[in-house]
C-alpha cells in the first residue's frame, strides 16, 4: 500500500485492522460485512444480493478485504473511489453491493466515532418521520381488498397491492400465507407462469374496487415487476389513471431507459423505477428527461450512502423523489442506513417497508421502529443496527434462488 494510503500516526486509532463477511440465514439469507478499527470501533454494512449472495461474499473476502487492512476508516470517499476505479471493472450488482457494504460500514464507524446518529453527519434531519408503504397481497381480488383494508387498520397511509390473476397459477408478489413475503424459496428457481393480457385485463378492475373501498386518502401503489413492453406499459398506466395511484413500479425492464419516453407520453400515472439499478448511469436519462417520478435505488445495491446521495442529488434537480427499495431481502442493516438517509434527503418521497421475521430482528438488533404508517430512525451513534454473530452462526447459509417466469407457451420471460 502506498504511503499516502496508510493512516498517519495521529490517526492510528482509525486504522482498519480487520474485516470479515458473515453469511447467515435466519429465515432467509443475508450477507453482512463487519469492519474493525484499531480503537475497537466496529461498523457493519449489508451486502445481500438475493439469490447470488455468495458471489458478493467472495468479492469482499477475496478481493476487497485485503485492500482495506491498514487503511484509514475515516476516508470514506477515497475508499469508495479506490474500490470503484481501482477494480478497473466498473458497476454491476456484485461490485456495487460489495462497495456499498464497505461504504455503509465506514459511515457507521465515522458516526460512532463522532458519537452521533448517522443522519447528523449527512446534514441533519429534514423531517420528523419517514413515510413507508406496506405490502398487501391476496390470492384473488376479494382477498387482496381484505388485505389492503387490514393494512389500513394497522395504520399504513400507503399500501402496495398485488393480487393473484384469474387464469394464472402464480403471480408476482403473492405471499404464502403470513406477513413475511419471500420470493426466493427453492434451491433451484421455481418456474412461474405469466400472461400479460390476463394481467392487464385484471389490474384495472382490482384498483377500481380498491379505490372504492379505501376512499380517496389512502395512497395505493402497484409493482408490475418488469413484465410489460413499452406500449403495454403506456396502456396500463393510462387505464389506471382514474384510480389515482401513488405510483406504478417497474413497468418495463429499465436497461432500456428510452422506453420511458414512450410510456411518459401516454400516461400521467406516476412512475417508479430503480430497485435493480447499481449506479447513477442506470438512471441518468430517466432523471434528466423527467421520465419518472420516483427513483428506487437502495443503499445496498447502489454503492452505499456515498453513491445513493449522488443519485438523489441529481434526482432533486428534476423534482424526482426517492422511494427506496426495502423488501425483506435487504437486511435490517440496509433498512437502518436507509432510514437515516431518508430522514435527511431533501427530495424524499417514500420508503418501502416489509417486516422482517422475529428471528431476523434478533440476529440484527436495531433501534429503528414502525409507528402507524411511519418509520423512525434511532438516536444511537452510527446507523443503529448491530449483528449478533453468535446467533447468526446458528443459522447457516441455505442456497436459494429467485423464481423465473415463462409464458404459457414456455418462452422465458422477465420475472
Ligand atoms: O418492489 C419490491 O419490493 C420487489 O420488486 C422485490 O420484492 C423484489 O422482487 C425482490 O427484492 C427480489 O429479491
Ligand atoms: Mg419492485
Amino acid at each position: 500500500m502506498a504511503e499516502a494510503e496508510r493512516t498517519d500516526g495521529s490517526a492510528r486509532e482509525r486504522t482498519i485492522t480487520g474485516a470479515r463477511v458473515v453469511v447467515c440465514s435466519p429465515g432467509r439469507n443475508f450477507v453482512t460485512l463487519v469492519i474493525e478499527t484499531q480503537a475497537g470501533v466496529v461498523g457493519i454494512g449489508d451486502a445481500t444480493l438475493n439469490g447470488r449472495e455468495l458471489s458478493v461474499a467472495s468479492y469482499l473476502t477475496d478481493h476487497v478485504i485485503p485492500n482495506l487492512i491498514g487503511r484509514d476508516a475515516s476516508r470514506i470517499e477515497d475508499v469508495w473511489q479506490f474500490l470503484y476505479r481501482g477494480a478497473y471493472w466498473r458497476r454491476g450488482p456484485v461490485t456495487m453491493s460489495a462497495i456499498a457494504a464497505v461504504d455503509t460500514a465506514l459511515w457507521d464507524i465515522k458516526a460512532k466515532m463522532a458519537g452521533m446518529p448517522l443522519y447528523q453527519l449527512l446534514g441533519g434531519k429534514s423531517r420528523e418521520r419517514v413515510l413507508v408503504y406496506g405490502h398487501a397481497n391476496g390470492k384473488d381480488l376479494e382477498h387482496t381488498v381484505d388485505e389492503v383494508l387490514r393494512y389500513k387498520e394497522m395504520g399504513y397511509e400507503a399500501i402496495r397491492a398485488q393480487s393473484g390473476v384469474p387464469g394464472l397459477a402464480t403471480a408476482y408478489g403473492i405471499g404464502k400465507g403470513d406477513m413475511y413475503y419471500e420470493p426466493a424459496g427453492e434451491e433451484l428457481p421455481e418456474v412461474q407462469e405469466w400472461d400479460t393480457r390476463a394481467y392487464m385485463t385484471f389490474v384495472p378492475k382490482l384498483f377500481e374496487r380498491l379505490r372504492e373501498k379505501v376512499g380517496p386518502e389512502t395512497k395505493l401503489l402497484h409493482d408490475a415487476h418488469h413484465r410489460m413492453t413499452p406500449q403495454e406499459a403506456a396502456r396500463l398506466g393510462k387505464s389506471l389513471e382514474p384510480y389515482d395511484l401513488f405510483w406504478l413500479e417497474d413497468l418495463t425492464p429499465a436497461e432500456n431507459q428510452e422506453a420511458f419516453r414512450l410510456i411518459r407520453q401516454h400516461t400521467t400515472t406516476p412512475l417508479a423505477v430503480g430497485e435493480v439499478f447499481n449506479t447513477i448511469h442506470d438512471c441518468r436519462t430517466l432523471i434528466e428527461e423527467q421520465l419518472i417520478d420516483y427513483i428506487r435505488a437502495t443503499v445496498v445495491h447502489a454503492g452505499g450512502i456515498t453513491h445513493l446521495r449522488r443519485i438523489a442529488d441529481l434526482a432533486g434537480l428534476y423534482q424526482v423523489r426517492t422511494g427506496s427499495h426495502g423488501a425483506t431481502d435487504l437486511s435490517p442493516v440496509c433498512m437502518g442506513a436507509a432510514l437515516h438517509f431518508d430522514s435527511w434527503v431533501p427530495n424524499f418521497g417514500i420508503q418501502e417497508y416489509m417486516m422482517h421475521t422475529e428471528l431476523t430482528d434478533e440476529v440484527f438488533p436495531h433501534d429503528y421502529r414502525f409507528e402507524r404508517g411511519f418509520m423512525h430512525c434511532g438516536e444511537t451513534p452510527g446507523h443503529g443496527v448491530t449483528l449478533d454473530e453468535k446467533l447468526a452462526a446458528k443459522h447457516p447459509y441455505k442456497p436459494r434462488q429467485l423464481p423465473v417466469a415463462r409464458l404459457r407457451d414456455g418462452t422465458l420471460w422477465n420475472w
